[in-house]
């Protein structure tokens, strides 16, 4: 499984999104260390704030079927340029991610953009600063 078959995956799941409010429909796909693939879309509620973003659906579910060990997240969506998740999913990837997980960005003409969780949210909150562990 690479990049791009991991976006194919995002790509299928962003058919699925549920947008009605904003017609902004994201997909998200997720590797584990085993192969497995769980796959999120966006999904949005009359009630705007409780909106879920694809990315944290497809963490959401993986964590809820007991998987761990993520190994690559691909989103994609239809912007300029490859999509950039919002702060929340970052905070998010970075609970259940290690820095070094591999985050490919795209977008629908296939402009894609390969960074990683720790570049996506640098110096980020985590269990460690809650047990007084994290130095600066
Ligand atoms: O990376 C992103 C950025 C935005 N959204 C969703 C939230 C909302 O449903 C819509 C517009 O912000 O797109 C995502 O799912 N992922
Ligand atoms: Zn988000």
């Amino acid at each position: 499984m690479n990049g791009e078959k991991l976006l194919e995956q995002a790509k299928q799941a962003r058919k699925n999104a549920y947008v009605p409010y904003s017609n902004f429909p994201v997909g998200a796909a997720i590797l584990t260390g085993d192969g497995t693939i769980v796959t999120g879309c966006n999904i949005e509620n009359a009630s705007y704030g409780l909106t879920n973003c694809a990315e944290r659906t497809a963490i959401f579910k993986l964590i809820s079927e007991g998987k761990s060990d993520i190994r690559m997240i691909a989103v994609v969506a239809d912007t300029a340029g490859p999509v950039s998740p919002c702060g929340m999913c970052r905070q998010v990837m970075a609970e259940f991610c290690s820095p070094g997980t591999k985050v490919i960005l795209s977008n629908l003409n296939g402009q894609s953009k390969e960074t990683t969780v720790g570049e996506l949210l640098p110096f980020s909150f985590s269990k460690g600063d809650l047990h007084g562990e994290n130095e600066i």
